[in-house]
């Protein structure tokens, strides 16, 4: 089974967390987007009253497309978010986000959710954090050679993200740039996760240690890793 086609059942099982009056965190990238759209069509077709909040532009306007009541954190909180990861340590259930530049914004709307539930198909899962792909960190622009400096000195490869069909570096949503740091052997995410925010000139680093529950997509069907319980469930 495609990826794809995992992504869509892991985000078809997402709905079943979602109750009628909740306000719900909508997170970004492709994953992200199935669910969004699954989202709407559930909401259309059950008459729900079901609120979202965006976690970056691409979800605020796929929100909008499926016509998703949109509400926002001045006046809200939110009950449940639901988001996709660049790497799930299997163990610990800590991620990367931030592979398509909206971690900062993820990271406010899910650490502030009731309950943070993450989408991934199984090609996400990692022994150790940083084996297959670097920690975005978005950094003030007129911060990015002194924040490579301190990212070097904390152990990392630090490299400027470019745009692909714009030449020069990726601006985020947040108008800054993303360092991406290669980093293997991440012993302790939990310490790295501050040491890198405590750089000045950084905004967020990609590195998530707050997650209630991943679903995972896996060709024998979807599992479910719960933090604190050390238990994996096939539903
Ligand atoms: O900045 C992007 C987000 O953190 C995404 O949630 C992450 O990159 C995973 O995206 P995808 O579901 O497309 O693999």
């Amino acid at each position: 089974m495609a990826n794809e086609d995992l992504k869509l059942k892991v985000a078809k099982e997402a709905l079943k967390y979602v109750k009628d009056g909740m306000v719900v965190g909508l997170g970004s990238g492709s994953t992200a987007a199935l669910f969004i759209r699954e989202l709407g069509n559930k909401i259309q077709e059950e008459d729900l009253t079901v609120f979202g909040i965006p976690t970056s532009f691409e979800a605020k306007m796929l929100a909008m497309q499926y016509e998703i009541p949109l509400v926002s954190l001045d006046e809200y909180d939110v009950d449940i978010a639901f988001d996709g990861a660049d790497e799930v340590e299997e163990k610990t259930l800590f991620l990367i986000k931030g592979g398509g530049g909206c971690h900062t914004q993820e990271k406010i709307v899910d650490y502030n959710a009731k309950e943070f539930i993450v989408l991934v198909d199984e090609s996400k899962l990692v022994k150790k954090l940083g084996e297959k792909f670097p920690i975005p960190v978005e950094v003030i622009p007129m911060s990015y050679r002194v924040v490579m400096k301190a990212l070097t000195e904390l152990g990392g490869e630090p490299v400027i993200r470019l745009g692909e069909r714009k030449r020069g570096p990726v601006i985020t949503d947040n108008g800054n740039m993303i360092i991406d740091v290669f980093m293997k052997n991440i012993d302790d995410p939990i310490e790295l996760e501050k040491e890198i925010n405590n750089i000045p000139g950084v905004v967020e680093n990609g590195i998530f240690t707050k997650v209630d529950k991943v679903l995972v997509g896996t060709k024998k069907g979807t599992v479910s890793l719960n933090r604190n319980k050390n238990k994996h469930l096939t539903l």
